[in-house]
This record gives structure tokens, C-alpha cells and sequence, in this order.
């Protein structure tokens, strides 16, 4: 059973709860923890601490409980929720209470990898040194795994590809000697970042400990991380336990949290040892790292989305002048294709669409719909087609490529893509165009003129992976954001109006439970 099924296995349990027509509310609430507590034990998770949640749900609903004969009313229903997902939380909390280790910008912060052979170390290293540069530092990777022949290729491979700078030595046998000499490399360089991967042995040998002992005491870290395979399950605690004699690491890194059905249970396990888990690894990829929370991870679980992890995410990826830019456009009716295409660049920019679709509530299910591959390919001949278009083409409205069909003729050819994928293309700009008109009319002051004189392309197809939009839904669309001015405002705040060039997440939030928004979705058909 993959995590995926186990949330699906924990939302039916409370669904059936919450719809049940059994009159009486202990019998209810006994139903759902047994279906929940089942499907936590075959997730591995460890029977003690399935029989601890088990015993806090029941004993928080039957204390809460007043009159309440059944589930029926609105308010029980949510205190069911809430109390199941709260305690879920708990169970994958590893917050030992410390502050989380934060480097500091202008001075070398050490990090050092520990870990089993096969564990994912050495990718980890990579992914971490990606996610620091990507936040302005200036990362080095040291290899000091002289034990496995291959080690320092593997690194080498890794860092060219993401484009780290990195050190290591094909002939040198002392992993101590490496690793003073890459941080003193790194050091004089100014590098802010330097982790140092370390080797690691099949089993937990006296030999592998007394090596990360030595190397800890030249080094010096200031993080210790030690990187555990998920697939392992509850052994993970066991596992975690024994390296924290020798090296006192001080977080994890849970690795192959993807597809493995033990992950739950190595959560939990590493929980109960209270070591915090900083990140998991979620892919063979170098952005597939997501930092952990215990919040995120099930509202991820239960396919509530996270909008936590999404705004993170955001932040690295998102220029703010594009932003600003693109923002004074809409604010003025105007919509580029220079618009549309900063637009596509910022959600490829963001990694797999899978994660990104994970993040936001209810779109995990449309990627399910179409598929991954094809949504990515899509938007994929997207952006080769605009990187085909010329400066003046990007920054007009499109018209151009009317009065002049043979622009899309040359866009088409040099992208080596098809003329409709160049009208598909326009067609979705267009759509943006026009309800970049409809904020404009719906401003406040604004002289509210109808938003249908853009140029429209005659016949489009489908675009895969794109809600289709009628134009009578276009013209709901427009209606209600006329109608109202605040709803219309929020959308200005998510998409950056907030004045700082971010999406306000809480503006995100409130559109999110707005009815009116909600509808609006539905006939975009994106689920909410
Ligand atoms: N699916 C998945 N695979 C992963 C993840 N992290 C690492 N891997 C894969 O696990 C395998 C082992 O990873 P390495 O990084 O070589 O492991 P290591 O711990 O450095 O191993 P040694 O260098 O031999 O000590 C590789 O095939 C990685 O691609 C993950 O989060 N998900």
C-alpha cells in the first residue's frame, strides 16, 4: 500500500463516519478508528503509537461530546475532522523543541551527510546544495567518501548537473584528508554553504562509526544530517538510534518517500525518537525535496493540498520585477504574450507538475484526469513556441499574428511545432487578455466598458490539460467579477497585487473558500 492509498484509506474512514446513518455516536466514532487504525498498522507504523492515536481521537470526541446522540450536525463533523488530522500530526511530529538549524548568509556553514550505503546520501547532498543555491547561497559539495570506488564520479555527475561546484580526489584513501581540504578550498573561496558527503556500509559497522567520528572532529559541522531510506519502515528508529552514538546528528532526511507504502511508518518511528525530520526525499530528481512539516505532510496525505508548501516554492521561483510587470499589465486590461509566457516559465520553473498539482487543493485530481506526461508535454511545445516569437510579437496582444498570418507560419516552423499549436497558443492568451479587461472594468471607478472586442481565433482545439472556456463561461466569468469588486481584488492579491510582487497566501486562502470563486472554478473545470 503506497501513502496515497493510506490517505485515501484514512479520508473513506471519516467519510463514512460523517455520512453514517448509525444512530449512535460511540458506535460511529469506533467504526472510523478502526478502519483508521488498520490502515496505519499495514503502513507499518508501529502498534504502540497506532494504539496512542487510537485512544486520544476517542477519548478528545467522547470528552467533547455534550449531548451529541449522533454525528449529524455540521459542528460534530468538523470536530471530527479536525480532531483525526490533529492527531495525525502528532504522530509525525519529531519537534524536539529546538530551533531549527538556519545557515547564515556571508560565513561557511559545514553540513555533513551520515548515512547507510544505498540510503540516498549522496543524491540527498545534491538536492540540499540545489535547494540552498536556489535561495542565494553559494554552495560547495565535498566528496569524502574515498570507501566506495565510484563515490566521487557519482558526486562529480550529480553537481555538474545542477551545476554546484564541487572536490574530491580520485587518488587519495583518507576520507579525512578530503574533507579538511575541501572546506579549506570552499573556505577561502567564501563559499556560505559546504556539505560533505561522507561513506557509507551496508550494515552499521564499528569501522563506519569510527570514521564519521574522525571526520566530525576535523570538520567541525554545523549541521549534522543523517539520511534514512523510508522503505525500511519502522526499523528506521532502530537505525537512527545507532548512529546517534557516534555522530550526534542533530536531523533527517527521510529519503524514498515516493510509492513506498512503509513511509508512515518511518515517519513515525523517527518521530518517537524526536530528531527532527527537516526534509523528505520524494524522487530520483534534484527538486524532488520537500521540506517536512508535520501540517504539510498530511495535508498532503489526506488530499487537503498545502498551500504552505506551494507558497515556499513560489517564493524561490518567482521573480518579483516579471511579477510587478505583469501585474501593472492586468491592471491596465492588458494581457502580453510576454505575459503568458513569464506565466508558463514560473510553473515549470516550479518542478514536477505532479508535486506542484499535490500543493493546491483538488488539483491533484484534474493532473489524475489527463495525465502528468501529457499536461507536461503541452505545456512544453508551449514555451517553444513562444521562445520562437520576436520581441515586438511578445509584447503585443496578439493582433499582430492576425493581421499577418504568416507570423504564425514562421513561429510554427522554427519551433518545430504546427500552426494550430501556434493559434492554441494565442486562443489561451486571448482568454488571459480578456479577463485582464475584466479587472479593468471591475476596478473601482473604472468605466465598466464590455471586455469582447479582443480578436478571437476561429475553430480552436482543446488544449490538453486546459480547462476549456466557452465563451458564454467567459462571459459568467466577467459577470460576477463585475458584480463584485472584492472578489476580483483577491484575485489581484494572489497573483501578486499585494503590493511586495508575492501571492498573499491568506488572500489565496479566503478566495479558496469563497462560493462565488468556488463556482467560478468549477466552470473553469479546476476543482477546489
Ligand atoms: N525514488 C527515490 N529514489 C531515490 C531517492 N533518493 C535517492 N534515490 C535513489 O537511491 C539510489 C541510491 O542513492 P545514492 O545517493 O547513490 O545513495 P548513497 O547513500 O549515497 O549511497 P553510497 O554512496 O553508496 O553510500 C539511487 O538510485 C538514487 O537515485 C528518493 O527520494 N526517491
Amino acid at each position: 500500500m503506497v501513502l496515497a492509498d493510506l490517505g485515501k484509506r484514512i479520508n473513506s474512514a471519516v467519510n463514512n463516519a460523517l455520512s453514517s446513518a448509525q444512530s449512535d455516536y460511540s458506535t460511529t466514532i469506533d467504526n472510523m478508528l478502526k478502519a483508521i487504525t488498520t490502515a496505519l498498522l499495514e503502513s507499518d507504523v508501529n502498534i504502540q503509537l497506532v494504539s496512542r492515536l487510537r485512544n486520544n481521537i476517542k477519548s478528545k470526541l467522547m470528552e467533547s461530546k455534550g449531548n451529541t446522540k449522533s454525528v449529524s450536525n455540521g459542528q460534530t463533523k468538523k470536530l471530527i475532522q479536525k480532531t483525526v488530522y490533529d492527531e495525525l500530526c502528532a504522530l509525525v511530529d519529531c519537534n524536539d523543541g529546538q530551533e531549527p538549524f538556519r545557515p547564515k548568509k556571508k560565513q561557511s556553514n559545514i553540513i555533513m551527510f551520515v548515512g547507510l550505503q544505498g540510503s540516498g546520501k549522496t543524491t540527498s547532498c545534491t538536492k540540499l546544495a540545489v535547494y540552498y543555491s536556489k535561495r542565494g547561497f553559494k554552495v560547495g559539495l565535498v566528496c569524502a567518501d574515498t570507501f566506495r570506488a565510484g563515490a566521487f564520479d557519482q558526486l562529480k555527475q550529480n553537481a555538474i548537473k545542477a551545476r554546484i561546484p564541487f572536490y574530491g580526489s580520485y587518488t587519495e584513501t583518507d576520507p579525512v584528508k578530503v574533507a579538511a581540504e575541501g572546506i579549506a578550498k570552499f573556505k577561502k573561496e567564501k563559499f556560505e554553504i559546504i556539505i560533505v558527503d561522507t561513506s557509507g556500509r551496508h550494515h552499521q559497522e564499528e569501522s563506519l562509526f569510527q570514521e564519521m567520528v574522525e571526520i566530525s572532529r576535523v570538520v567541525k559541522p554545523n549541521q549534522t544530517i543523517m539520511v534514512l531510506d523510508a522503505s525500511i519502515g519502522q526499523a528506521a528508529e532502530q537505525q537512527s538510534k545507532a548512529f546517534k552514538e557516534s555522530s550526534d546528528f542533530g536531523a533527517i532526511i527521510l529519503t524514498k518517500m515516493d510509492g513506498h507504502a512503509r513511509g508512515g511508518g518511518a515517519i513515525s518511528a523517527v518521530a518517537a525518537t524526536n530528531t527532527p525530520i527537516i526534509f523528505i526525499g520524494t524522487g530520483e530528481h534534484i527538486h524532488d525535496l520537500e521540506k517536512f512539516s508535520p501540517q504539510s505532510f498530511i495535508s498532503k496525505l489526506l488530499g487537503i493540498g498545502d498551500m504552505e508548501s506551494l507558497f515556499e516554492t513560489l517564493q524561490t521561483v518567482t521573480n518579483k520585477e516579471d511579477t510587478k510587470a505583469t501585474m501593472e499589465n492586468i491592471q491596465q486590461g492588458k494581457f502580453t504574450l510576454l505575459d503568458f509566457k513569464k506565466q508558463m516559465q514560473t510553473i515549470m520553473k516550479m518542478g514536477p507538475l505532479s508535486n506542484i498539482a499535490q500543493m493546491i487543493p483538488g488539483m491533484g485530481n484534474m493532473m489524475n484526469q489527463v495525465g502528468e506526461e501529457e499536461t507536461s508535454r503541452s505545456m512544453k511545445k508551449m514555451v517553444y513556441v513562444l521562445d520562437s516569437m520576436t520581441k515586438e510579437e511578445l509584447e503585443s496582444d496578439g493582433r499582430i499574428f492576425i493581421d499577418e498570418p504568416s507570423r504564425m507560419v514562421r513561429v510554427a516552423r522554427g519551433s518545430g511545432t504546427s500552426v494550430i499549436d501556434v493559434e492554441m497558443i494565442l486562443q489561451q492568451q486571448q482568454m488571459m487578455a480578456r479577463m485582464a479587461q475584466s479587472v479593468k472594468a471591475a476596478q473601482p471607478g473604472a468605466a465598466g466598458g464590455p471586455a469582447g472586442n479582443m480578436p478571437r481565433m476561429p475553430g480552436m482545439p482543446n488544449i490538453p490539460g486546459m480547462p476549456n472556456i466557452s465563451p458564454q463561461m467567459m462571459q459568467q466569468a466577467q459577470q460576477k467579477m463585475r458584480q463584485n469588486p472584492g472578489l476580483m481584488n483577491n484575485m489581484m492579491n494572489m497573483f501578486g497585487g499585494n503590493g511586495g510582487g508575492m501571492p498573499d497566501m491568506n488572500e489565496m486562502m479566503k478566495m479558496m473558500q469563497d462560493p462565488q470563486m468556488q463556482q467560478m472554478a468549477k466552470q473553469f473545470g479546476m476543482g477546489m
